[in-house]
């Protein structure tokens, strides 16, 4: 056993203990430990001499990730082993960082019988012991019983060798695959070759073979798998299959929120890697929210993280140069950009989230203006107001948003009649107009839409501290034109903590929502969907509130 462990984990047993033990350290046997377990620790205390107060360790259940028995080759020594596998948060003495965790690993040799096989048996009564209290500590949370993988499970993982900084595979090496091995995790590695190749995976797979998809990269690859999942026709089916992320990207947005809502303060790069590795292991399956997304060409495509115009798309796009930087690409870009500020000329329209009307009727209701083309249709009617803070809560500072005019006699059809996937209730045809209780931008004069389903942006950029994995809203973003470089500085250096909506910018506008329309105006541009690139015109977007599954803690 590590002795500074011992050190700074002396504190005491908090339940009373089913199982008691006195073994040998499995690696010093020299070493005398007596070990309980209780229902949430597993607590060994050395009884070889040691400063008072320094021979004991308590570790929670809740961060193991495993525990397995096995005998080494020696056939003269009849002895068995059990050896149990923690990550717990750990603080780094020597500097004022955020708690990362870090491996621990406790091996004990049972010898006390003759016969081998009888050490075997009790060090797999051990093992089962710890495996099964630990799994007990996963499944409450808040009273509530979670769904989790079976044990053994059987994963597909994707890497990209591709992705972030190139160096996937040796993150694999050094992390994951010890882990998942800890953790009785069996999976079978697929090493992307190029573009698509998950998502034709995933179309083509015979999914009851696997208990989750894994995908280890940036957000890039966990798009393509979406939507591979989604355009099969057991669409269903196959989108309950639960799904998880390793981050190996340079943006890693869904890590960074996996990790987020798992309520440990933030980290990067590998510390990120292991705490998302650690999560997959206990293997606790939620909800995901999926957002469908219609562009002008018609085709409709599924997004789980964000759809983003202007500044921050730009910056995703012009920083792919950067890409050796890991994560900094995203400073960079934000500084290159800031130098060149642009107004991004469109229209925006959504359909806010507290509003409450029910889905079945969305389309039923009387249309209102918000189509492609007639300017006439956008005119908001005269008795059309701007929002209270009363009819629309959500929304942080000014946001003079006008409701849309009512166009009687019209009644626009789902835009998703024929296609593959779930049917958009809230969704006109894109070039139809919009139902009468969609609420107008009044401002064409952007810097910034961005449309946030999880919390990150990035590793480092909290863009909405508030969302939830499976909140069932869309977190709208806008920054009008007006705003100096200086003050879309502070917005950006702000949200590295998520405090950027207490920053008081008066061009800042954030509301959620459950569905939105954006218009850009003519000439080039870029639209991003989880990153990546999609057709530059007019797009909308329909949250669908827990479509998905997604392994998190
Ligand atoms: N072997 C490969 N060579 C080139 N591209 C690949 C390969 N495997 C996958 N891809 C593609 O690389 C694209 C980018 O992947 P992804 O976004 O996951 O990583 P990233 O761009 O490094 O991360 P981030 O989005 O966090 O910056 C995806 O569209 C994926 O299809």
């Amino acid at each position: 056993m590590d002795r500074r462990r011992a050190d700074s984990d002396f504190i005491t047993a908090s339940s009373p203990v089913t199982l008691y033990g006195e073994f040998t350290q499995g690696n010093n046997r020299k070493v005398r430990c007596a070990v309980q377990l209780t229902e949430k620790d597993l607590v060994v205390q050395r009884l070889s001499s040691a400063p008072v107060g320094r021979n004991k360790v308590v570790l929670s259940l809740r961060e193991c990730v495993g525990c397995r028995a096995y005998r080494e080759d020696d056939k003269a020594d009849p002895s068995a082993y059990f050896a149990a596998y923690f990550y717990p948060l750990r603080k780094r003495r020597w500097m004022k960082c955020a708690p990362w965790r870090q491996r621990v690993e406790l091996c004990f040799r049972l010898a006390a019988l003759q016969e081998p096989h009888a050490n075997l048996e009790e060090a797999e009564k051990w093992a089962r012991a710890v495996r099964e209290r630990s799994a007990r500590q996963q499944h409450l949370r808040d009273g509530v019983l979670l769904s989790s993988l079976p044990r053994p499970c059987r994963l597909m993982l994707f890497v990209n060798p591709q992705s972030g900084k190139g160096q996937a595979l040796s993150l694999y090496d050094n992390h994951i695959r010890r882990m998942f091995n800890e953790a009785g995790v069996i999976h079978t590695l697929i090493i992307t070759e190029r573009q698509n190749h998950a998502r034709e995976r995933v179309r083509d797979a015979e999914l009851s073979q696997w208990d989750a998809l894994v995908i280890m990269s940036g957000d890039g690859l966990l798009h393509e798998v979406i939507n591979g999942l989604l355009e099969r026709p057991d669409w269903e089916e196959a989108i309950r299959t639960p799904l998880g992320i390793l981050p190996s990207g340079s943006g890693n947005a869904l890590a960074a929120s996996v990790h987020y809502y798992s309520g440990v303060p933030q980290v990067t790069s590998e510390e990120l890697l292991v705490s998302c590795g650690f999560l997959l292991c206990k293997g606790l399956v939620s909800h995901m929210d999926l957002v469908s997304l219609h562009l002008s060409s018609g085709d409709r495509l599924f997004s789980f993280l964000s759809l983003a115009w202007g500044f921050v798309a730009d910056v995703d796009v012009e920083s792919e140069k950067y890409r050796h930087a890991g994560a900094a690409r995203f400073t960079v870009g934000t500084l290159v950009r800031l130098a060149s500020l642009r107004i991004y000329k469109g229209k925006l329209a959504y359909l806010p989230a507290s509003w409450g009307r029910s889905k079945d009727n969305a389309l039923q209701k009387g249309a209102a203006a918000f189509c492609r083309n007639p300017p006439s249709c956008l005119e908001p009617s005269s008795s059309a107001k701007q929002p209270s803070e009363d009819s629309c809560p959500n929304t942080c500072h000014s946001n003079n948003s006008l409701k849309l005019r009512r166009t009687e006699g019209k009644s626009p059809q789902s835009a998703t009649k024929d296609l593959p996937g779930p049917p958009d209730t809230l969704l006109p045809p894109l070039d139809q107009p919009l139902p009468s209780d969609w609420v107008l931008v009044p401002e064409e004069d952007f810097v910034l839409m961005l449309a946030m389903y999880q919390s990150h942006l990035a590793e480092d950029l909290l863009a909405a501290p508030d969302a939830r994995l499976d909140d069932g809203v869309i977190h709208l973003f806008y920054v009008t034109a007006g705003i100096s470089r200086n003050a879309l500085l502070r917005l950006f250096l702000a949200m590295e903590k998520g405090t950027h909506l207490q920053t008081n910018c008066q061009h800042l506008v954030h509301v959620k929502v459950q569905a939105l329309r954006l218009e850009p105006g003519t000439g080039k541009g870029i639209i991003t969907v989880d990153g990546e690139v999609v057709e530059y015109g007019a797009i909308q977007a329909e949250v669908h509130g827990g479509l998905g599954r997604l392994i998190s803690g």
